[in-house]
C-alpha cells in the first residue's frame, strides 16, 4: 500500500492534493483499518470510512484542515514534527478503545510529502506497545470526544471531562438567546467560550463585541456602552455609537461583570428587560436585539450579599451558568496545551524548540497555575524565544518553577513519600517566594503570568501585606 501512496501523483508539491478524495475513496474505503492521509503542510487530505467510524468524525469536517486543529493525535504529531515512522498504541480509557497506530512518512525525490497513518482497534489485553516502541501514550477517551467537539470550539484545547461537559452545555446554549454567565478564574478561557458560543449561534455572522467592564473608567462606561449624542457633555464633539448599538443583531460580551458599578447595573438591567435604551444626552429610544454573555472571576453571590451587585441583574445574567475548571485541576491538559503552544509559536517565530522534557511536564503538571492557561501560554512564549536547544529542560524554566523541581528532586512539588499540601498552601508558598524575589506586585505578576491586582489580592489574603 505504501508504494501505491508514494507513487500517487497527488503527493507532489505542485498538484499537491488537488481533489484526490474520490480517488482515495475508491482505494481505501474498503480497508479494515482507519486510514488518515496528511500532506506536507499538515493538512488532512483523506480519511477513510473506518477512520471516521473509529474517531466519530465526519470526513467533510476535517478534510483540508490542519490535522493538529481537528485531532489530538500525538502519534501523528510526533511523526509529522520528526518526519519519522511511528508505531505504537493508544489507549482510550472511557471508551475502552485501544488503538494500534502506525504512521509512515511519505518521502520521495521531492523530500517529505506527508504522512499516512493506519489505525486499528486492539483488544484491551493487546493495548501494549507494539512495533518499534517509538511511541506509546495512554490517552483519555476525551481525546476522541474532542475530535468531534473541537470542530466547533476550535481554539479550546482540552481533554478534561468536566471541561468537555461545559463545552457541551455551551454548545446547547449557543442555540438559544438566553444570557450565559461564564465563571472561572482569570485565564481559564472564559472569553474563548464566549466566542465559541457566538460562533455557534445563529448570530454568528453579526458582531461579537467585548466590553471589559473593569478596564473602562467609571465616568466613561455609560457612553462606551450606550453611546452619546453630540454635545451631551463637555468633550462630546460628535455623536458616538455605543457597544450595544455596535453589537446589534449579535452578541455583547460583558467581561469582568463583577466590576460593573451599581448605577450602571440598573441601566444594563433595563436594556435586558425592555430591549431598548437611549444614548447619553439623547431622548430617542433605540431598540436593541443583542444577546448578552457575561463573565467574571469574582464570587457574584458574595457581591450580592455585600450589596455590590444587584440580585435582580444577577438572576437575569445567570440564566445559564458555566464554570470553567482551573488548570491546576486538569493536569492532563498540560501536555496537550504545551504541544498546541509549541506548534502555534513555531508558526510565528523562529524557534529551535520542538518538545518539552518529561521532567518539565512533571513540574508543570504539579504547579498551581494561579494565572491558568494564560500563564502557561506566556511561559511557553518566553521559553520558545529564550531556549536555544530543541527540548525545554528544567534549567530553562524560570526560577520559581525550576526551584520547585530542585526542592523535591523526585517529584517537583511533593515526593511520593511526602503528604500533599492543599492547593491553597502551594499557592501561598509560590506567591510568597515570587514576592520575595521580585519585590513588586507588577514584577511578580509578570513572572507568574497574572495581573498585579491578583498578586495584591492574594498577598492580602495570605497576610503578606
Ligand atoms: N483551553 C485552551 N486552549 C487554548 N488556549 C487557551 C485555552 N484556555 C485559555 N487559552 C488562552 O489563554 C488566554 C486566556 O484566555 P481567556 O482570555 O479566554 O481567559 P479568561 O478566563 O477570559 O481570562 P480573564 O478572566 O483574565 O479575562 C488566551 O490567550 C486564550 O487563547
Amino acid at each position: 500500500m505504501m508504494s501505491m501512496i508514494t507513487n500517487y501523483k497527488g503527493f507532489n508539491r505542485v498538484t499537491s492534493i488537488v481533489k484526490p478524495e474520490q480517488q482515495f475513496k475508491a482505494l481505501f474505503d474498503q480497508f479494515e483499518e482507519g486510514i488518515l492521509i496528511v500532506d506536507h503542510t499538515g493538512k488532512i487530505v483523506y480519511a477513510n470510512k473506518k477512520y471516521a467510524d473509529i474517531f466519530s468524525v465526519n470526513f467533510n469536517d476535517i478534510v483540508r484542515k490542519k490535522f493538529n486543529k481537528v485531532t489530538h493525535d500525538e502519534a501523528l504529531d510526533f511523526a509529522f514534527r520528526n518526519k519519522t515512522k511511528v508505531l505504537g498504541s493508544l489507549r482510550f480509557e472511557q471508551f475502552c478503545k485501544n488503538i494500534k497506530v502506525s504512521v509512515y512518512p511519505v518521502i520521495n525525490e521531492n523530500g517529505f510529502e506527508g504522512l499516512v497513518a493506519l489505525y486499528s482497534l486492539l483488544s484491551k489485553e493487546r493495548a501494549q506497545i507494539v512495533g518499534d516502541s517509538t511511541f506509546n501514550k495512554n490517552n483519555s477517551c476525551d481525546d476522541l470526544k474532542n475530535n468531534t467537539l473541537n470542530k466547533k470550539f476550535d481554539n479550546i484545547i482540552t481533554k478534561n471531562k468536566d471541561m468537555y461537559t461545559i463545552m457541551k452545555s455551551a454548545k446547547k446554549a449557543a442555540k438559544v438567546s438566553s444570557t450565559v454567565l461564564i465563571r472561572g478564574e482569570s485565564g481559564t478561557g472564559k472569553e474563548l467560550i464566549a466566542k465559541g458560543i457566538h460562533n455557534l449561534s445563529p448570530r454568528k455572522n453579526k458582531p461579537f463585541i467585548k466590553v471589559n467592564c473593569g478596564a473602562i473608567p467609571e465616568h466613561l462606561l455609560e457612553s462606551e456602552l450606550f453611546g452619546h449624542e453630540k454635545g451631551a457633555f463637555t468633550g462630546a464633539v460628535a455623536t458616538k455609537i455605543g457597544k450595544f448599538e455596535r453589537a446589534q443583531g449579535g452578541t455583547l460580551f460583558l467581561d469582568e461583570i463583577g466590576d460593573m458599578p451599581v448605577h450602571m447595573q440598573v441601566k444594563i438591567l433595563r436594556v435586558l428587560q425592555e430591549k431598548e435604551f437611549e444614548r447619553v444626552g439623547g431622548t430617542k429610544s433605540i431598540k436593541c436585539d443583542v444577546r448578552i454573555l457575561s463573565a467574571t472571576h469574582k464570587n457574584l453571590e458574595e457581591l450580592v450579599n455585600q450589596g455590590q451587585f444587584r440580585q435582580d441583574l444577577f438572576y437575569r445574567l445567570n440564566v445559564i451558568s458555566l464554570t470553567l475548571v482551573p488548570l491546576r485541576n486538569r493536569p492532563e491538559d498540560i501536555p496537550l496545551l504545551l504541544n498546541h503552544f509549541i506548534n502555534s509559536y513555531q508558526k510565528k517565530m523562529d524557534s529551535q524548540v520542538k518538545s518539552v522534557s518529561k521532567k518539565v511536564i512533571n513540574v508543570l503538571q504539579n504547579y498551581t497555575w494561579p494565572g491558568n492557561v494564560r500563564e502557561l501560554k506566556n511561559l511557553m512564549e518566553r521559553l520558545m524565544v529564550m531556549t536555544e536547544s530543541e527540548q525545554i529542560e528544567i534549567e530553562d524554566l524560570p526560577s520559581h518553577l525550576s526551584k520547585l523541581y530542585k526542592v523535591n528532586s523526585i517529584s517537583p512539588i511533593c515526593s511520593t513519600e511526602e503528604s500533599f499540601k492543599t492547593l491553597e498552601e502551594y499557592e501561598k508558598e509560590i506567591i510568597f517566594k515570587a514576592l520575595q524575589k521580585f519585590k513588586s506586585f507588577n514584577a511578580t505578576g509578570k513572572a507568574l503570568g497574572i495581573t498585579h491586582k491578583t498578586v495584591a489580592a492574594k498577598a492580602r489574603k495570605y497576610g503578606f501585606i
